[in-house]
């Protein structure tokens, strides 16, 4: 039976989330989209949406969708997961989905904290930095599909939502979860909390530890666990996440435009094929296909549409955003699965959406968490096609250059 569950709007946050929580050494359940039974046998249960892109509807009604399977499994707390870069398309899904949630449970308040320190993400004043940049002047303001333009958390949040958005500044959160608490029971309906650190985090999540609805990144759930256990609701044995030895065939899937991706991309050494949008919406991925066919996969090819703004500017331009990021999504899940044909174990995807696809073609509904390669990216292990393979979802954002050839050397 679950104690807590958690909805994430793509796949690579998932993973994140799942990950950070493992670390405590509980159990983690790591569900691909909404499940058909209602059976948990873990105190932590995570499903993955692929909704952050999606027309609001849409998320609205399959957060709605997952909320109630996870309130089938006796949680009682929950959690929304978005991006620590609080991506999220002009219309915006971030608030209408904790705006639907908050109705479901009949919560009167939730908190908003995307804050990540051990990927420089922090909060402070209601604004998002990255690194020492403000989210707007940071790379982010070039995502293929999210791009960032503003990094005023309360000026973005306030248009998605009917209810009053307010802060509760650091100045607040430094003087412990006593004070915060009183705090938030003063504060409007949705609460921007500020956290540069993890013991700010930490007291957030005292605070907050009781409300039936918590919102932000990842990190806001890390001391969760062990916040559980201390007031006697979780009563388990530590255990340490590890993922099986798949066979030695690897390949690399690059969907991700992002700035460290790029620089990823570009240190890795592997066999490589890049994928130009415009040749696939012309042509199709018959040329990839044809070129990952002739390859071994003990050399752990990579297949990346990974490009510069720029170039993501002209393709985008040609064919429009959707249709720009549609088609490298095709080609990549359809790689995915002919690479796992021929031999592939090891399959690393860097970028959320590019996951969710690979993920969905590969057919997994269930992922077991493993050992972290970098803060929030961790091996999970599962079952495709038959086969156990091993997958690693990278946010376009997170490890570090050698993130690629660390991933594969961790699970050799
Ligand atoms: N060269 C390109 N031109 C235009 N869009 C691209 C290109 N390469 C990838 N994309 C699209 O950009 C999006 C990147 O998003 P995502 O996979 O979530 O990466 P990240 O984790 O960096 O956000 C995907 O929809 C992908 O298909
Ligand atoms: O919170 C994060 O930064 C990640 O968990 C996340 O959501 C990743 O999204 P992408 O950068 O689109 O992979």
């Amino acid at each position: 039976m679950a104690i807590f569950g958690a909805i994430a709007d793509d796949f690579t946050g998932a993973t994140d989330l799942a990950g950070l929580l493992a670390r405590s050494g509980a159990k983690v359940s790591l569900r691909i989209g909404v499940p058909e039974g209602d059976e948990s046998d873990a105190p932590f249960e995570v499903v993955a949406l692929k909704i952050r892109t999606a027309p609001v509807s849409e998320a609205v009604s399959e957060a709605l969708t997952a909320l109630d399977w996870l309130r089938g499994t006796g949680a009682e707390r929950f959690f929304w997961k978005y991006c620590s870069t609080f991506d999220s398309t002009a219309q915006g899904n971030i608030g209408p989905v904790a705006e639907a949630l908050m109705a479901a449970l009949g919560a009167e308040r939730t908190v908003y904290c995307p804050a990540f320190p051990e990927n420089g993400r922090s909060v402070f004043m209601g604004n998002l930095f990255v690194g020492q940049q403000p989210l707007a002047e940071s790379p982010m303001k070039d995502h293929p599909l999210t791009p960032m333009r503003d990094s005023n958390l309360m000026r973005l949040l306030a248009p998605q939502v009917t209810r009053e958005v307010g802060l509760v500044d650091r100045l607040t959160v430094a003087r412990g979860a006593e004070a915060l608490a009183e705090a938030l029971a003063q504060a409007p309906a949705h609460v921007v909390v500020d956290a540069v650190a993890d013991a700010d985090l930490e007291v957030i999540a005292r605070a907050g530890r009781d409300m039936a609805l918590m919102t932000g990144g990842s990190a806001l759930a890390m001391p969760l666990p062990a916040l559980y256990r201390e007031a006697g609701l979780l009563d388990d044995s530590a255990r340490e996440a590890t993922v099986a030895q798949v066979g030695p065939g690897a390949v690399v899937l690059s969907g991700s435009c992002s700035a460290m991706t790029r620089a990823q991309v570009a240190a890795y050494g592997g066999p490589a094929f890049r994928l130009d949008p415009l040749v696939l919406a012309a042509e199709g991925h018959g040329a990839a296909s044809n070129w990952l066919a002739r390859q071994d996969m003990g050399k752990a090819p990579i297949i990346y549409a990974t490009a510069e703004p720029e170039a993501v500017r002209r393709a985008q331009g040609e064919l429009g955003t959707g249709r720009a990021g549609e088609v490298v999504e095709t080609a990549l899940a359809a790689l995915a699965v002919q690479a796992r044909d021929q031999g592939a174990r090891r399959i690393v995807v860097a970028g959320g959406e590019t996951s969710g696809a690979v993920t969905k073609a590969l057919g997994v509904s269930r992922l077991d968490v493993g050992r972290e390669i970098a803060p929030g990216v961790p091996w999970c292990g599962c079952v495709s096609g038959g086969q156990e393979i091993a997958l690693a979802l990278k946010s376009g954002n997170f490890g570090r250059e050698s993130f690629f050839a660390d991933a594969l050397g961790m699970l050799a």
